[in-house]
């Protein structure tokens, strides 16, 4: 259906989505790119960063779906601004929950499993509250090595780390240094196949850095809550940092809470907020 279906909108840190609920898979089938982007854009469209369609894991054939069945009644399947796809959106995984308690029943009291295209993870609200931030254990970080970014005549040395999707975490002097962030960065094709999103990361203090961001597939935005656990990562290793030592990641639209926790994996912590409802024409 290209006409006359609902959707919600909300964000997380800034980090701006248009929800598209279709519970058994009817409304949306395929979710074709072009839509997505029509959808995304800022000026013909709703603009977003992104699209979480909400289907029941029941209801959607993809292979992550399928595998998350029995874990999860609710699958993200998440696209970015230009259509394409990813493995993960930690942002939009904690609108999602929220759109989930807010309109699908969904128990803030209790831990929320949501089926990804990486894995089926774990959401919860800070004391049950419906209306409170929203945590998500993001699994097991992997840190690939070094690899480097580059903008116009500047380069610097980058951690290549996947929170199931692809980063480069770049320490910079000053957040200005990377310029307008119009185009992707470059980066080693090598290494990164697919794309990758890069954070350009300093420091503000101990346990809190700040951050900018450009995205695969929807340019630079006002936060990435998997750019951010990346962006800690690589922080908490430069500086020898212990384990379950949370820190602040400021990114242009907010703060997000980050921790690396002593079982080896990240929790990412931040407000979600659904804004607005309505029918597209
Ligand atoms: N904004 C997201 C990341 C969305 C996916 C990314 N652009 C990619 O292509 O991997 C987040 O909050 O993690």
């Amino acid at each position: 259906m290209t006409h006359g279906f609902r959707f919600l909108k909300g964000h997380g840190t800034e980090n701006d989505f248009v929800v598209l609920p279709d519970p058994d898979g009817s409304v949306h089938g395929d979710l074709a790119p072009g839509l997505v982007a029509r959808l995304c854009d800022r000026h013909a469209g709703l603009g977003a960063d992104g699209v979480l369609r909400v289907v029941r894991t029941a209801s959607y054939d993809d292979p992550a779906s399928v595998a998350a069945r029995g874990r999860a009644e609710w699958f993200m399947d998440y696209r970015n601004a230009d259509g394409s796809t990813s493995e993960m959106c930690g942002n939009g995984l904690r609108v999602f929950a929220r759109y989930l308690v807010a309109h699908e029943g969904a128990d803030p009291g209790q831990p929320l499993p949501i089926g990804t295209r990486t894995g089926v993870l774990v959401v919860t609200f800070q004391d049950g509250d419906p209306d409170g931030a929203v945590s998500v254990d993001m699994g097991r970080p992997q840190v690939l090595g070094e690899t480097k970014v580059a903008v116009g005549e500047r380069s610097w040395p980058a951690l290549h780390v996947s929170m199931g999707n692809p980063h480069a975490v770049a320490f910079v002097d000053s957040l200005d240094d990377a310029g307008a962030l119009l185009e992707p960065p470059g980066h080693d094709p090598a290494d990164y196949p697919e794309g990758v999103n890069v954070e350009f990361v300093v420091r503000r203090g101990a346990g809190h850095v700040a951050m900018r961001v450009h995205e695969r597939g929807s340019g630079e935005t006002r936060s990435c809550g998997t750019g951010a656990c990346a962006a800690m990562v690589a922080s908490a290793l430069a500086d020898g940092a212990d384990r379950n030592t949370p820190y602040a990641v400021d990114v242009l639209g907010g703060t997000l809470e980050v921790t690396w926790t002593d079982e080896d994996r990240v929790v990412l912590t931040g407000p979600a907020v659904i804004v607005a409802e309505g029918t597209w024409i």
